[in-house]
C-alpha cells in the first residue's frame, strides 16, 4: 500500500453563532507506511482539528480520511472506536497513564480492552518495556516515575497493539530538554526498527527535526512541506525548520 494515511479535501467548519469558522479548508495529507511526519503551525492553525479527524474522534464537515485501507469517515461511532483501538496508538503531552495501574498493567491495558490479553501479550508488553528502558519498573506506579519515564511507558503502550499509525500530540510538551531528546530518539528508533508510521504535532523545531518530513499548517491549510536529510547535522535541520516557520509567519 502506497499510503497508510490519506486525507482528501478535508474540511472542518465550526458554527460560531451565526458565523462559520473554517478550521480546516481542504487538507490533502498523505503519509507513507513507515514514515515519520511532523505537523507544525501556529496556535489555531488547525493541527489538533486535523488529528481529531484522522483519529476519528470527530467527523469532517466534508472530505475523507483513509487509514490502512479503511475509509474511517464512513464508519459509525462504534466502528470508529474499534478502528481507533486497533489501528492507532496515541501519545499525549501529559502521558495519560492510569494512576491506579502499574507500569506493566498500563501497557497491557489496550490488549485487555480489545480482548486480546493472553500470556503472549504480557510477554509482548514486557519486551516493549525493555525496549524503552523500563524493564526494572514493571510494578512501579506512574506517580513513582519521572515525566520522561512516564512518557516511555506511554510509548510502550502505544506500540503494544502494533498499530498502523502512532499519533503523538506534543509528546515532549511537558518534558525538560534532556528527557525530550531521549523520548524523540526512542520514537525515531521505533520508527526505524519497527517501520512504525508516526505523525506528531509539535511547536518545537527540535522535536520536528527527528522526523523525515515537516508539514507546516497555516489558517487551516497545508502551507509548506520540508523533507529533512537525516545525514545532515541536527542543528542544520533545526535551522531549516526555523527558517521555514519564519517565512510562513512573516513572509519571504
Ligand atoms: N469545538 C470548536 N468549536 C469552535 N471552534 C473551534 C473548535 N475547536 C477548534 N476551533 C477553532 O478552530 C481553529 C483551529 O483549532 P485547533 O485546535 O485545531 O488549532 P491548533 O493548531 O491545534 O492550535 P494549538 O497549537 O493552540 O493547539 C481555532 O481557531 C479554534 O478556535
Amino acid at each position: 500500500m502506497r499510503y497508510i494515511l490519506e486525507t482528501s479535501k478535508l474540511v472542518k467548519t465550526y458554527k460560531m453563532g451565526r458565523n462559520d469558522y473554517h478550521a480546516l479548508k481542504g487538507v490533502d495529507l498523505k503519509v507513507r507506511t513507515g514514515e515519520f511526519v511532523s505537523v507544525m503551525g501556529q496556535s489555531g492553525s488547525g493541527k489538533s482539528t486535523l488529528l481529531n479527524l484522522v483519529s476519528g474522534l470527530d467527523n469532517p464537515t466534508s472530505g475523507s480520511v483513509m487509514l490502512d485501507g479503511m475509509k474511517i469517515s464512513q464508519l459509525n461511532d462504534a466502528e470508529r472506536t474499534l478502528m481507533r483501538r486497533q489501528k492507532i496508538g496515541f501519545i499525549f503531552q501529559f502521558f495519560n497513564l492510569i494512576p491506579v495501574l502499574n507500569v506493566l498493567e498500563n501497557v497491557t491495558l489496550p490488549l485487555m480492552i480489545s480482548d486480546k490479553k493472553t500470556r503472549e501479550s504480557e510477554a509482548k508488553a514486557k519486551e516493549l518495556l525493555k525496549l524503552v528502558g523500563l524493564a526494572d519498573k514493571l510494578t512501579a506506579y506512574p506517580a513513582e516515575l519521572s515525566g520522561g519515564q512516564q512518557q516511555r511507558v506511554a510509548i510502550a503502550r502505544a506500540l503494544v497493539t502494533q498499530p498502523a499509525l502512532i499519533l503523538a500530540d506534543e509528546p515532549t510538551g511537558s518534558l525538560d530538554s534532556k528527557n525530550s531528546r531521549d523520548v524523540m530518539m526512542l520514537l525515531k528508533d521505533c520508527q526505524s526498527r519497527m517501520k512504525q508510521t508516526i505523525v506528531t504535532v509539535t511547536h518545537d523545531a527540535e522535536v520536528a527535526s527527528y522526523s523525515e518530513r515537516v508539514l507546516f499548517m497555516k489558517d487551516g491549510e497545508l502551507f509548506d512541506e520540508l523533507f529533512l536529510d537525516p545525514d545532515v547535522p541536527r542543528s542544520r535541520r533545526i535551522r531549516e525548520i526555523t527558517s521555514r516557520i519564519e517565512v510562513m509567519t512573516y513572509g519571504a
